[in-house]
């Protein structure tokens, strides 16, 4: 490698070729030294200066000294290890050295290196000191110390190899230590009450005493230089100060090194020091102070170079691996890194910004170490710097800085809250409400985000507003927020009323001045996945008196784990709750008992509304039966009417008649769920009796000509008496044909991940390139439960794609609302489509539509035309010889498919006016497995691609609508 610079004197001639741009005059104004990678220094021809002008050295470039690249230890006995030589300098603050550093003849390393004020310092390659700003100066003090300095290959990976202080030394023996020698100013650590820093080291040559300033750590400043950066000119990062410093850097012994080379590095002891701050070198811009002041004169990094590349050497862009300081955000690379920032006696920091509190964004990475550093250093070492920076004192917070229900904490406080059984998560300066009753805990002005340890005495009295709740629900005097409200009702806490909640830690509630207890909030099974979905906190485990399944929920919804999540929404009856069953089976995701319990009850009472229906129409058909025999009876025997027989195919005993009045008066009511299961063992004996009935069976044989009975009803009552009994118990394919999922609420969650693909080397590679361990959610809720205008859909914002369901039969379907006016299901799923893909929340979001029920397609359109609906009036298929079939599904007639793709394009259309985007669409038959597998599958690949390649034209058919619908 090319040493890449000499060091330019301002006043000198303008030097031969390339260096770094500097600083000229000392003045501080360095605007470009960080934005210019070369220049020329030109000679100084202003006004006279009214300070003694620092100097910098030329160096022969030729003359510094490169150590032949180490490629093995073999190698490296042989070869001489240059050392830099002690350098003596004082040289005022804020200026250039005015003495010339003296380079031993074989070490000579670059004065830019050792040079303490801008000119050096503010090497392009580093991020930008200036010396009127604190905030590049960091690590503050006077600093005294030795070091020593071995040029090693550059480049090498295990260069600059730092040795802890722990850690034994092994500088003497180890090939690590051969390369690494050049390593660091082991600021290890040890500033003690006196702000003396003394390091022990194993080397008694070794040592660095650091002085602190008691008073003002900011203000001084280190100016360490490049000791750490032997060979290569470029400055020392941020390590480097502005501020000028007198400094000596020694080598270190050869002997230490390989005792079998020649001594050509003295052990010399020599001393950095560092002169005393000039309060005149720090002037802090009125704006910058303040703005330094209000963040506790942190440093804040300024990237010199291009975006991504590191902040010292300037290389690299933004993907390459990089350790961030904690304080000022500078990145560095690999090879930087430890030249940047040394020992890291307090974690990961620029050796500048040592002493200085740490970002709090970067609090939560505390004691994390990185891949990078596990691969730069040892793990002893990564375990004792990661030690470090947990515990020294400048990375703690600051109490005062957390403030609980507006008090602002004391130290005893803040022990208090971070060492009770469950902590804060996370916990950083900030404003934060606690509920000492009940445990929650959150930022002031949001709702909660953990349930902490209750009772503790921290913070003063919690605020009604503290969450900006804005439900006139209380709980503990808080006003809760529309989410917690959301999962108060979907646990079934009464909230009628506005009431006042006492919610103690344990989950029991009771109304405000009442002393019985309403409930538990936790004992409800779901409760936890709702609340997982709605990113509401749940207890901690050793709270949680719920049972297993109680657990076993928790477990699966780890916080913050990498999870997609999809969103299923449709209209009532399009098949989403079908599409969600169907996705349980096919991932394996057991229902849960909790849950075949409700679906068993479920398929009980549905099963009593079949029958229902299907006694209404014997009704129906009993009553035309006398009309017609009437009817024959006037004319067969005219005159006043005789003796007529009551009794019609249709007819049943007074006792199933009985029950049917019973049972339609019941479904009249809209009770029927309501009775269930109760009903279920009293009724059952009724329902073997009815299928035995001639009259029910001539009306099930009629059962086509009762337009509320569903299709599945059939499946259903061809076992009705199995079904009715309380022994029964549904089978996986019973689940997926009842109507719905639980009785209860509309919202359903499940996790599941995509198997593996069964053959690995197939060369398709439509299941390659995925994260197989990547969690997927699948959450369904009805559209009853997204309230008026959707806005409970705000929930849901984090989903990352939206499922929509809309059932393909829907055409020639229509509704009766409460106005009695007749609505086509089509228009109004195409309604809430528009709802849902307009709504803020949504905005930007991908949706994939399921066209749903394709097997009944074909066989509706033989009946019924397309154009049945209003929306679809220009549909006009052109059925071609050479029909070829884009799609997936090939075994079903055209005409279906056609409509499919037009319908599939109205939605196109539509979304795209709308949004501006582009609409996915899936053609799924619910009932069959496969098809769903795919378009879920579908909807991860969806996911999956990158923006530019969202062009995909799976579902866009090679025939063009545009041309037949407008012809
Ligand atoms: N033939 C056929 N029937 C289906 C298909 N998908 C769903 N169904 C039936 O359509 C009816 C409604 O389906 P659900 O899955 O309950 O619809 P939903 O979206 O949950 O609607 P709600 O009942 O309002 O919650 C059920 O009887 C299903 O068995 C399908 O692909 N083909
Ligand atoms: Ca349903």
């Amino acid at each position: 490698m090319e040493p890449r610079s000499s060091f330019p004197h301002p006043s000198s001639r303008p030097s031969l070729g390339k260096r770094h741009q500097v600083n000229n005059g000392g003045d501080g104004d360095d605007d470009d030294a960080h934005n210019v990678e070369y220049s020329f220094a030109i000679e100084y021809s202003g006004p006279p200066v009214g300070y003694d002008i620092p100097r910098a050295v030329p160096i022969a470039v030729d003359e510094i000294p490169v150590a032949a690249p180490v490629a093995s230890s073999s190698l490296l006995k042989d070869s001489s290890l240059p050392v830099i030589q002690p350098i003596k300098k004082s040289t005022p603050v804020g200026r250039k050295p005015s003495r010339e550093p003296k380079l031993s003849s074989e070490s000579s390393i670059s004065s830019s290196s050792l040079t303490g004020s801008g000119a050096s310092s503010t090497g392009p390659n580093m991020s930008r000191v200036v010396p009127t700003q604190v905030d590049s100066n960091g690590a503050s003090g006077r600093l005294t110390g030795n070091y020593c300095k071995v040029k090693s290959s550059e480049g090498r990976r295990s260069s600059g190899r730092l040795k802890s202080l722990d850690s034994q030394c092994n500088s003497c023996e180890s090939l690590d230590c051969v390369i690494g020698v050049e390593s660091t100013p082991k600021l290890s650590g040890l500033i003690g009450a006196s702000g003396k820093l003394e390091r022990p080291d194993c080397h008694d040559n070794m040592h660095l005493s650091v002085e602190l300033p008691d008073d003002n750590r900011g203000e001084a400043d280190v100016g360490f230089q490049d000791y750490m950066n032997p060979g290569n000119s470029e400055s020392t990062g941020s390590g480097s100060s502005s501020h000028a410093v007198s400094s000596e850097a020694f080598s270190s012994k050869e002997e230490d090194l390989n005792e079998e080379e020649t001594p050509c590095h003295a052990k010399r002891p020599s001393v950095v020091t560092f002169r005393d701050p000039d309060p005149s070198d720090v002037v802090l811009e009125e704006s910058e102070y303040s703005e330094v002041e209000s963040n506790q004169a942190r440093p804040q990094a300024e990237r010199p170079g291009k975006k991504g590349s590191c902040y010292r050497c300037l290389k690299g862009n933004r993907f390459i691996e990089k350790e961030v300081c904690i304080v000022c955000g500078a990145k560095y690379c690999f090879n930087c890194l430890l030249r940047a920032m040394g020992s890291m006696p307090e974690g990961r920091k620029c050796v500048t910004c040592i002493g200085f509190s740490i970002d709090d964004a970067k609090r939560g990475t505390l004691g994390k170490a990185s891949r990078m550093l596990r691969r730069l250093l040892t793990e002893m070492e990564v375990k004792h710097i990661m030690g470090s920076e947990i515990s020294c004192p400048a990375n703690q917070l600051p109490p005062e800085r957390v403030s609980v229900n507006g008090e602002a904490l004391s130290g005893e406080k803040l022990h208090i809250l971070q060492s009770c059984p469950n902590p804060p998560k996370k916990l950083n300066p900030g404003h934060y409400w606690y509920d000492r009753v009940s445990g929650f805990w959150g930022k002031v002005g949001q709702k909660p985000c953990q349930i902490i340890s209750p009772q503790l005495n921290v913070g003063g009295q919690i605020d009604r507003k503290a969450s900006n709740g804005n439900t006139d629900i209380l709980i503990n005097n808080r006003e809760i927020t529309k989410k917690e409200l959301l999962m108060l009702k979907l646990a079934r806490v009464p909230c009628e009323g506005k009431p006042h909640f006492w919610l103690s830690a344990d989950g029991s509630y009771q109304e405000e001045g009442m002393k019985q207890i309403k409930g538990h909030i936790w004992s409800n099974s779901t409760i936890k996945l709702v609340c997982a979905l709605l990113s509401l906190p749940t207890p901690p485990d050793s709270v949680d008196s719920g049972g297993d399944e109680l657990n076993g929920a928790n477990r699966s919804y780890p916080e913050h784990k990498a999870l997609c999540k999809f969103l299923l929404l449709g209209d009532t009856k399009s098949g989403t709750s079908t599409i969600y069953k169907q996705a349980k089976l096919l991932f394996n995701v057991p229902f849960s008992e909790d849950e075949r319990q409700n679906i068993k009850v479920m398929i009980q009472s549905n099963l009593y509304r079949y029958i229902g229906i299907v006694l209404e129409g014997r009704e129906q058909f009993e009553e035309e039966c006398m009309i017609e025999r009437r009817k024959k009876l006037v004319i067969d025997q005219p005159g006043p009417s005789g003796q007529m027989d009551e009794k019609t195919l249709y007819s049943i005993s007074p006792q199933l008649k009985a029950f049917s009045d019973w049972l339609l008066k019941v479904m009249a009511s809209g009770n029927l769920e309501v009775i269930f299961p109760a009903a279920t063992r009293e009724y059952a004996p009724f329902v073997e009796e009815l299928s035995k009935d001639a009259a029910f069976q001539a009306t099930y044989l009629r059962r086509n000509e009762l337009d509320m009975l569903p299709s599945v009803a059939t499946y259903f009552l061809e076992r009705a008496v199995e079904i009715s009994r309380t022994t029964y118990e549904p089978s996986d394919l019973d689940i997926l044909y009842a109507e719905g999922i639980t009785s209860s609420h509309g919202l359903s969650c499940m996790e599941f991940l995509f198997p593996k693909p069964p053959h690995q080397s197939s060369i398709e590679s439509e299941y390659q390139n995925y994260d197989s361990s990547l969690r997927h959610q699948l959450i369904r809720v009805h559209p009853r439960n997204l309230g008026e205008n959707c806005k409970w859909l705000e929930m849901f914002e984090d989903v990352d794609i939206v499922l929509f369901c809309v059932s393909l039969t829907d055409y020639d379907e229509f509704f009766e609302d409460k106005n009695g006016v007749l609505t086509n299901k089509m228009l109004a799923s195409r309604q809430l489509f528009e709802k849902i893909i307009t709504h803020p929340t949504f905005k930007d979001k991908t949706f994939l539509l399921l066209l749903n029920k394709f097997d009944m397609l074909e066989e509706k359109l033989e009946q019924s035309p397309l154009t049945k609906c209003e929306w679809f009036r220009d549909f006009n298929p052109v059925i071609s010889h050479n029909y070829h079939n884009g799609s997936r599904r090939n075994n079903n007639a055209p005409r279906a498919q056609y409509a499919f793709h037009y319908i599939a394009l109205q939605f196109k259309r539509l979304f795209n006016s709308l949004t501006d985007h582009k609409l996915f669409v899936s053609l799924v038959t619910g009932l069959e497995q496969e098809t769903v597998d795919e378009a879920l599958r579908y909807a991860r690949e969806i996911l999956n691609w990158d923006e530019e390649q969202c062009n995909y034209t799976n579902n866009e058919s090679s025939y063009d609508f545009e041309a037949s619908s407008s012809s």
